[in-house]
């Protein structure tokens, strides 16, 4: 580390370190008015009309952003966990309203806010009882045995290609994908591969035997994540999944959590130490991914070595292997969970990016030194000397220069499981947005992974954030396994893959690259099928041409069988079609939709089709049936084709 150690010293001596130093105030940890703002912010959206998925995700947002800065137990606090409870019902999201509700309840000591809370929870709870009748005349639906066939073909008129929308043995497969999920978390990471090291590549994974498009290689537990700044009030900060109804932190205005074991947890490993500095770090989109898995890993790696005099010993060993090969191996094993693996991880950042990292590693380390007790309960820190003095200050500074520059080269990008944006958006705007980038992670041994435009694996997130590697082509024996880390050839300019690729610091020499292939799903002046190809390609994209048109469609729905037909396919078109092929980018674009829709996570919105599909076939069960004709079920069909009426006249977007 002697490079970060020398930055470091030199950037404490620096006139700017006494003049912050000199400035130093106390930043307010959660604020009422903050809180006020957001609320009302929120309010204003839910009383607008013509709520769509995204408002509505921004409104909960708001709420959620009103609750992490309202003080403990204040009136804001039962204010904001009120308004977040309406929108919850208003979603039809009824056990997490009532937890709002509860929690309101709890603080609230207005009569008048708690007459609304106790009738909101009413309405609630006898939504709850009606879900289990609804539930009851579809377990009774199957009884009956209602003539399926009938039904599924009143919906395949109003989807047209309803071919892969549906699967008779979803159930069957729900069981079956835990089942291989299962399976493959408890397998070693190393089953079909393994590292290696050469110059041109560096460190990289092997397969030890062939694999097929569509197989999962590994699937395992992120080191370390984050959320990024657009989500840190939506997801829970410590696992990251989906919670509508966070908690927050008691003391910082920028952590929320799904439940008090994370809560917990987080605090026990790191947000002790990291709570007092957020506020001061996260204030703009810039680095905010590394700047708190850098925070994140000195932290952990000091608790996991026992002190900041082990964890320099520790880490000189590191420093210290002469093999290239073998560098953070412990007992001749590459671990994906000891804080040895993340710092031999390759840091080689761009001179611009360094200089971005040198004042992000600055800043973390004045506040940890005035805002915690890292360096020791009685250290007064009131001038730069006194920084510079202290041994341990310029470690971990350097260790949060070393881990800054990590994040930057070796995070992952926690994405919603679907290649297509939940709102829509084109791939940019959404990336943009952050739409459907949750937050980040670092996770050593897929950091191993190095890059191709044409790559043969992906990366998915599971519902429970474990990190999921797959292959999308077939991968022979003793070839490198390669990702895509900013774009794949079929779907990204050359010109604009290489501008990204900078920040890595290489320059990619994969035969799309080298043979300048054009990005062929999206450029348009290229014809289609290949001559040379001829008729096999032509056969093949007409076969599948439902499929590759269901992708388009966030409403479909797929199952394993589509999967294994995916993966035969991608074997044959590989071995036959000359590529650049349009169907085989097609086939593999595929793939990763239906793999991500089988095994991602997603925020899981209801879209009104689904809805209204769903009511339709109640409304046709309902009219053939009339053993059910009583007068709730009236009201319940009623209802239905009410929302059938809104869907088709209204366009009216209902989660
Ligand atoms: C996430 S790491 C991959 C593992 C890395 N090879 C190592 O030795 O640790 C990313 C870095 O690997 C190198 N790299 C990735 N893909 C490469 C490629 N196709 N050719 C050469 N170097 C590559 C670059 O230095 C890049 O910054």
């Amino acid at each position: 580390m002697d490079n970060e150690r020398q930055a470091i010293i030199r950037a404490l001596a620096e006139p700017k370190v006494e003049m912050t130093l000199k400035a130093w105030f106390k930043r307010p940890m959660k604020s009422t008015d903050a809180s006020i703002k957001a609320r009302v912010d929120g309010n204003q959206l839910f009383i607008a009309k013509g709520h769509n998925s995204e408002m509505h995700e921004n409104i909960w947002k708001f709420y959620s952003e009103s609750i992490a800065n309202a003080p403990s137990a204040s009136n804001e606090l039962a204010l904001a966990y009120g308004n977040r409870s309406a929108l919850l019902l208003h979603l039809q999201k009824f056990q997490e309203s009532i937890r709002d509700i509860d929690r309101a309840l709890a603080i609230t000591t207005s009569s008048n806010l708690k007459q609304k809370l106790l009738k909101r929870k009413a309405t609630c709870v006898t939504a709850l009882a009606e879900d289990e009748t609804a539930e009851d005349i579809g377990n009774k639906t199957k009884v009956l045995s209602l003539n399926k066939e009938e039904l599924m073909k009143n919906v395949s008129n109003i989807i047209p290609n309803n071919d892969f929308n549906f699967s008779e043995k979803v159930e069957e497969d729900k069981a079956k994908i835990q089942e291989i999920l299962a399976t493959k978390k408890a397998a070693d990471p190393y089953d079909s591969v393994s590292i290696q090291h050469n110059e041109k590549f560096g460190r990289h994974l092997i397969a030890n035997r062939y694999i097929k498009p569509g197989e999962i290689i590994m699937v395992i537990k992120p080191y370390i994540k984050c959320l990024n700044l657009k989500n840190m009030h939506a997801f829970c900060g410590h696992c990251l999944k989906t919670s509508w109804a966070t908690i927050p932190c008691d003391y910082c205005n920028w952590c929320m959590f799904c439940s008090e074991d994370c809560k917990q947890e987080a605090w026990q490993q790191y947000h002790d130490i990291e709570c007092p500095v957020i506020p001061y770090i996260m204030f703009d989109q810039l680095g905010d991914y590394w700047k708190q898995l850098a925070l994140r890993s000195t932290v952990m790696a000091i608790r996991e070595a026992g002190g900041i005099q082990n964890l320099k010993e520790e880490l000189d060993l590191v420093d210290n292997c002469n093999s290239k090969l073998h560098k953070g191996f412990l007992n001749g094993k590459f671990y994906n969970d000891r804080f040895q693996s993340i710092y031999s991880l390759s840091d080689h950042t761009s001179e611009d990016a360094l200089k971005v990292h040198i004042d992000h590693a600055l800043l973390s380390l004045i506040v940890l030194a005035k805002s915690t007790t890292l360096f020791g309960r009685n250290m007064k820190f009131m001038k730069s000397k006194d920084l510079l003095s202290n041994k341990d200050v310029i470690f971990i500074g350097s260790l949060l220069l070393k881990f800054l520059k990590i994040s930057d080269i070796n995070t992952h990008s926690v994405m919603e499981g679907s290649s297509l944006c939940r709102f829509s958006k084109n791939l940019n705007q959404c990336l943009e947005d952050r739409c459907c980038a949750r937050g980040a992670c670092i996770a050593p041994i897929p950091s191993m992974l190095n890059h191709s435009c044409d790559p043969n694996i992906r990366k998915c997130f599971t519902e429970d954030m474990h990190l999921i590697i797959y292959a999308l082509q077939p991968i022979k024996k003793n070839t490198q396994l390669f990702d895509s880390y900013l774009g794949c050839y079929f779907q990204t300019p050359m010109s604009q893959r290489q501008l990204a690729m900078k920040e890595f610091n290489f320059t990619c020499n994969c035969t799309p690259c080298r043979k300048k292939w054009s990005a062929i799903l999206i450029d348009k002046t290229k014809t289609i099928v290949k001559k040379e190809n001829e008729d096999f390609e032509q056969k093949l994209f007409d076969k599948l041409r439902p499929l590759f048109q269901s992708t388009k469609n966030l409403d479909a729905h797929y199952c394993l069988s589509t999967l294994d037909y995916l993966s035969g396919n991608i074997e044959k078109a590989t071995s036959s079609l000359i590529p650049p092929s349009y169907v085989t980018a097609l086939l593999i674009s595929t793939l990763w939709t239906v793999f991500d829709y089988i095994y991602g996570m997603k925020l899981q919105p209801v879209y009104h089709l689904q809805v209204c599909c769903t009511n339709i076939v109640f409304v046709v069960f309902y009219l053939s049936n009339k053993t059910y004709h009583s007068e709730k079920v009236h009201v319940l069909c009623l209802l239905q084709l009410v929302y059938i009426l809104a869907y088709v006249f209204l366009d009216y977007t209902i989660h």
